[in-house]
Order: structure tokens, then sequence, then C-alpha cells
């Protein structure tokens, strides 16, 4: 069940493998590549991140968002969000949301003492139930807190602190540039930048001019972030912003070896529907059989749309009751080979 050369995403963009592929420093760490797979809740879980590191390519890896409240007492046998392999804390980043300076802190501490890369403060989730809280994006509005959280947990520990932020809530970029300003003084040793406004999810097209106006602000590595679905769009994002790096969310939930790809790195491009069965497997291995099932389902509407008829296939496959009922529609709705399009379905890739 293969795929023919001609449809698959394999990088053809040679400048774009090399770029990736020139080492950066935090801290005076080196990452081997400049790419990250985004924070993402309910996706970016250890069972997921296993087949990102299976085929490589990716610099750094971001938990999703752990709640800081939480964390310190989080116990990883259990904790969904809050689990690793051991093999991973080298490149892991563990993102954490909340918005009292104390018990970020603390949380940082838990990270660093569990031996993670690096902590990452989520200042851009627009989630209403985030938001509500003061976290998240709402600290957008609010800079002088947001400053404050950097600064004790850039007290607490000594690992690399990344923030991950967005435009803010208007589309004025100055705030971001000197709120990004702000950080690199506070002790931020990386950026990833999302440039959106809140409330925008996903639906309008993000303003990658504004990444170029953050990267000139600051001389910490920024990562851009935002609608990377190919090769060529990543290309643009490095020429057009100067961004030191790729952070990709969606398309490595619909193609966990992306990063491979667009490093160089693939040899040959996976067989979906096999890799499919094989991650549903190591995802009832990590979470057990229920929440394996759900946890796995997340991830369909973003494989399923790059396929012309995704829509359907999703249906088809998502309406499975449990594993063995998974496994069998996984064949059937690949049974005929479909062949990828280039770029994704925006209407599955919300
Ligand atoms: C399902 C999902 C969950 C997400 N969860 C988080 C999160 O926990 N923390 C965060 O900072 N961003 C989160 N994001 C935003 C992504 O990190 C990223 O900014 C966004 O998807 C845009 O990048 P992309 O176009 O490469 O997907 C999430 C996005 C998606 C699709």
């Amino acid at each position: 069940m293969g795929l023919p050369a001609s449809s698959c995403t394999r990088s053809l963009l040679p400048d774009l493998a090399e770029k990736l592929r020139q080492p950066f420093l935090i801290q005076g760490k080196e990452i081997p590549f400049r790419t990250a797979l985004a924070p993402m809740a309910g996706i970016g879980h250890v069972a997921f991140r296993h087949w990102v590191r299976h085929f490589g390519g990716c610099g750094l890896l971001f938990t999703e968002m752990c709640n800081a409240r939480a964390l310190p007492h989080e116990n990883p046998a259990l904790s969904e969000v809050f689990r690793w392999q051991p093999e991973e804390l080298e490149s892991l980043i563990c993102q954490i949301f909340g918005e009292d300076p104390d018990l970020m802190a603390r949380a940082a501490i838990r990270i660093e003492k569990e031996g993670f890369f690096g902590v990452d403060l989520n200042f851009g989730c627009s989630v209403a139930a985030i938001c509500k809280q003061g976290g998240g994006a709402a600290l957008l509005r609010n800079p002088d807190k947001a400053l404050v959280i950097v600064e004790k947990v850039r007290k607490a520990i000594r690992i690399p602190l990344s923030v991950k932020f967005r435009t803010g809530w208007d589309d004025n970029v100055k705030n971001a540039v000197d709120l990004a300003r702000k950080l690199e003084t506070a002790g931020c040793d990386l950026i990833t930048f999302h440039p959106r406004v809140a409330p925008d999810r996903r639906n309008r097209p993000p303003r990658w001019d504004h990444i170029q106006k953050i990267k000139e602000a600051v001389s910490i590595p920024v990562l851009g972030n935002g609608n990377i679905f190919t090769a060529e769009d990543g290309l643009r994002m490095l020429e057009e912003t100067g961004c030191d790096g790729l952070s990709i969310g969606r398309m490595a939930a619909a193609r966990p070896w992306i990063f491979a790809d667009l490093t160089g790195q693939l040899s040959e491009e996976p067989d979906t529907a096999a890799l499919l069965l094989s991650m549903h497997a190591g995802y009832c291995r990590h979470y057990g059989e229920l929440r394996g099932l759900r946890l796995f389902k997340k991830i369909l509407p973003y494989v399923m749309a790059v396929y012309p008829f995704g829509h359907r296939m999703h249906a088809h496959i998502r309406a499975a009751s449990h594993g063995e009922d998974l496994h069998m529609r996984i064949r059937e709705a690949f049974a005929t080979n479909p062949r990828p399009n280039a770029a994704p379905n925006g209407n599955l890739m919300v």
C-alpha cells in the first residue's frame, strides 16, 4: 500500500533540508534540527511523540499544555499529559499554563527535577476555559503579570525557558514586539510565535510578516508557527520571516514523519494505513484500550484532511467502537489506496 513517489510529500526542496539541518543553540545547548513539534492538547502526548521520534528530524518536542496548579502533584503513571519516555527528555520541553507566578515557578521546578530539556510558558491559548482562569492568551492583556511569571520561573530554574505567544487581542503587532523584547530581558531563551489575534483560533490566515517583526526585535531564537502545510510553506516562512526554525502542529498530527521529510531524512514514504494500526496499538499500550481509542480518534481529522474524500474516510473510521472494529475500518478506508493531496482540506484541518 506504499505511495508512488509522485504523490508523496517527501521534500524535493534540498535548500529547505539544508537550512533545517543547521544546528542552533539554546542556552549553549546544540539543537540538531531547526524544527519543533508544536504543543497540541490531546495530540502531543507520549504515545504520539514516539512516532515523531521514530521518524526523526525533529529538533524540539513540546508536550501538550499541562496545568501548572496540578503539575507538582501529577503522577506520570496516571497522568495523560505529564508522561514521557526517558529517551525523549533531552529534547522535550514541557508546556505549562496558569496565571499564578508562584504556582508556575513550582511547576517549573518539578519539570527541571524530572530532567526535561526545558519549560515552556503558554501565553497564547485563546480557549475560553483557559482564558477565563487568567491563563494562556489572557496574560497578553496583562503583560506586566506575564513578565512577573517569566521572572519568577526564570529565578526558579536553570534549564531553558521558552514562551509561546500570539499577536495579542488586536492586530497591532507592536504590543507583541514590546513583549518579546521584555521576555528576552527577563531571561527567556526561546520564543515560539503564532501570528494570530485572539480569539481567532485557526480560521483566518496567520500574519507571517508579524513573525519577522518579532524576530527582528530579539536576539534569542524565534520559532515561527502557523499554517505550514507543505515543504514550500516551510521554506517560504524561513525566507520571508528570517525565523530560526519551524514549529509545526496540525501537519505533524497528519504526518508524524513531516520533520524527517522536511530535513531530508526520510528514506521511504510510510504506508499510512499500516502506520495508523501501529499507532493505535501504541496508544493502547500507553493508555489502555478505552483512552487509547479516544486519543487515537483525535488525530484522525488531520490524517484524513490530506485525502480527496477525507471527510468520508474520517466519518467511517471515527465510528469505530473498539480496537478490532477500528482496524477493520482503517483497512476498508484505505482499500482503494487513496492518493494524498499535496495540501490538506481546510475543513478537517481545524
Ligand atoms: C488540537 C490542537 C491542540 C492545541 N493545543 C495547544 C496547546 O496545548 N498549547 C499551545 O500553546 N498551543 C496549542 N495549539 C496550537 C498549536 O500549537 C499551533 O499554534 C497551531 O496549531 C498553529 O500551528 P499549525 O498551523 O502548524 O497547526 C493546539 C492546536 C491544535 C490543533
